[in-house]
């Protein structure tokens, strides 16, 4: 329970390493924080403080061993000049793009990613969105919902996964699962990434632009970094063409969210599945009236099952690193 007295959360007795927590994680609040935990370290919750940031950290500076971020918390070159005692960030999500990696490798901090804990289950939502625009199984829903199959006939047909062309924006560990699945249902497959991956048969476009030229839907795993911001923008959707479509599972502004509306709204791609967006938890209000477009609130990571994996290997992490073992999932940046 948060402290209501400043001087109760500045008193620190406990001789346990200490690992801050800047942001509750939304992993604290769907399962819990008991599984996060540990007689092994303690974390400093500045969320739970009545002192404000920086006098919380002032008041810690040098007690801080490790820090928790979550995609929520950022962890900054100033953060990181606050807490000089800092030699490892363990993260709770996928994505890196909160946390300054260069700075990190400067002053000799360690990342721990998240590993494969979520890739299934962002690959699971990212075919599931796919098949919901195809087949437009949320559209349909709400047209027998409202109850206008009666009266307006039956609803215009979906179409086929099977045989599509479908590109893959980022080959990590979540978009080689997603490439898994659409084997299964007969899909033929692209990608674009950073580097060629020597593992995977399938062609290779250096160019998105290219890639979307050759595909009936793509499909965002990448991470978002400097070089992916926007890196679908008009030219790309463009390329995608009429009768295309795009799934984000990865960050919202590795899209421009307005052209991709724009897009939506002129008919100039066919539809879109979207776990992210570029002003989360606003999303804009234009998509909503968009039948060819699917929704979800950027839960894609989010299952009790992969929570659970989660936190044993948040709190794995924390414990090698403490006994001074080698971490579970050390981020090496290729
Ligand atoms: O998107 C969610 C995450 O990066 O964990």
């Amino acid at each position: 329970m948060a402290s209501t007295n400043p001087q109760e959360s500045v008193r620190d007795h406990s001789p346990l390493p200490k690992v801050l927590v800047p942001n509750k994680p939304r992993s604290f609040y769907t399962i819990g924080e008991e599984p996060f935990t540990s007689t092994k370290f303690q974390y400093l919750k500045a969320y739970e403080s009545p002192l404000p940031l920086d006098q919380f950290l002032a008041t810690h500076a040098h007690s801080v061993k490790a820090i928790l971020s979550s995609a929520s918390a950022p962890v900054t070159a100033d953060l990181l000049q606050l807490l000089p005692t800092v030699r490892l960030v363990v993260t709770t999500s996928a994505g890196l793009n909160q946390i300054d990696l260069p700075e990190c490798r400067r002053r000799g901090i360690a990342v721990a990613n998240v590993a494969n804990v979520y890739s299934a289950d962002v690959a699971d939502l990212a075919v599931g969105l796919l098949i919901d625009v195809l087949r437009k199984i949320s559209a349909s829903n709400r047209y027998v919902k409202q109850g206008n199959w009666p009266t307006r006939g039956d609803y215009p047909l979906g179409s086929k996964l099977g045989g599509k062309r479908v590109g893959i924006v980022g080959l990590g560990n979540i978009g080689y699962e997603v490439t898994k699945r659409l084997e299964a249902f007969g899909c033929c497959i692209s990608y674009n990434s950073r580097k060629k991956k020597p593992y995977v048969s399938y062609p290779f476009y250096e160019n998105v632009c290219e890639l979307a030229a050759n595909c009936d839907a793509l499909i965002i795993c990448c991470g978002l970094t400097d070089q992916t911001h926007h890196l679908i923008n008009k030219e790309v959707l463009s390329a995608l063409g009429k009768k295309g479509v795009i799934v984000n599972i990865g960050r919202g502004p590795i899209i421009d969210e307005k052209e991709m509306v724009r897009c939506l709204m002129e008919g100039e791609i066919a539809g879109a599945g979207l776990d992210v967006f570029e002003n989360e938890p606003d999303v804009a209000k234009d998509f909503f009236a968009l039948d060819n477009v699917v929704l979800s609130p950027h839960c894609a990571v989010f299952t009790p099952e992969s929570m659970k994996d989660l936190s044993e290997l948040v709190v794995g992490n924390l414990v090698a690193f403490f006994s001074n073992k080698p971490l579970l999932s050390e981020y090496v940046d290729e």
